[in-house]
């Protein structure tokens, strides 16, 4: 097996690089099939055409602070066999391989940021002080008595960490610093009037810098030690969450 690998970081929540990365395809002349699919973090693709006697085509999608990175792994098999066969490859194959995968990158990463413009993102603050992390609890809506993290909807041209800090301000009436990303999870529902399941959540762990949370628009707001976090009764989209944050008390 031949084989290269691919990262790209894309700048669009996981979602949407899934669902942009599925709908434009793989780059070959020849239709590959979908073996596996793991929405939105891994999809593989298997087939053959041309010199190519077998093909394998996996992407994995991580979330990170900047966006989504691609991590693509292409594996395939000449259909000459032999020093014959490796010597076309070096010559021939492997730079079709790249070439393609190439404009296939470019095209995708613009795709994908110009569709992240359409897609209302959520974003969350574990605020940690004293070894406890601020939860809330909704007061209100299809989620009310559930908990969740301090936070809300991205505006339209609005940076994500500006819209970190203006939630916080609005729903505390606290001055918030970002420092890491946590992580980030599908919402099964429609946000905003969008597709079902076409938003992310995204968290951050930040510091209160100015201020003490004043509730605004929760039922209550709790500081919670990480042996208390999983016994709350959260919004079930935020659970896998948990274990970061999680570990992110236990290390401070
Ligand atoms: N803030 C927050 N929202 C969450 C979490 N988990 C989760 O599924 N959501 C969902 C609930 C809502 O559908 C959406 C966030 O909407 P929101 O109502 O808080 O947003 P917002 O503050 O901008 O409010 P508005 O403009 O609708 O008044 O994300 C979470 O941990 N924090």
């Amino acid at each position: 097996m031949f084989q290269l690998r691919f990262t790209t970081l894309v700048e669009a929540p996981l979602t949407v690089a899934f669902d942009v990365g599925r709908v434009l395809g793989r780059p070959w002349p020849w239709a590959l099939t979908e073996v596996a699919t793991d929405r939105p973090h891994a999809d593989e693709h298997r087939g053959a055409g041309g010199l190519l006697a077998q093909v394998r085509h996996t992407r994995r999608f991580h979330p990170t602070g900047a966006g989504t990175l691609v991590d693509e792994q292409v594996e395939w098999e000449n259909r000459v066999p032999g020093f014959l066969g490796r010597l076309l490859d070096q010559t021939v194959v492997r730079r079709h391989v790249l070439g393609a995968m190439q404009a296939h990158l470019d095209l995708f990463a613009a795709a994908a940021q110009r569709r992240a413009e359409d897609v209302v993102q959520v974003v969350g603050a574990a605020l940690v002080s004293d070894g406890r992390v601020l939860v809330a609890q909704r007061g209100a809506g299809p989620f009310a008595g559930l908990w969740e993290f301090p936070g809300g909807k991205v505006e339209r041209g609005e940076s994500e960490l500006a819209a970190l800090v203006r939630e916080c301000r609005e729903e505390l009436s606290v001055e918030i610093a970002p420092q890491a990303f946590l992580g980030e999870v599908p919402l099964p529902g429609v946000v905003a009037g969008g597709a079902p399941s076409a938003s992310t959540l995204r968290v951050w762990w930040g510091r209160i810098v100015a201020g003490d949370p004043v509730d605004h628009e929760h039922s209550e707001l709790r500081w919670a030690t990480a042996g208390e976090l999983e016994a709350l009764d959260w919004i079930p989209a935020d659970r896998p969450l948990l274990p970061a944050v999680r570990a992110l008390l236990d290390r401070l």
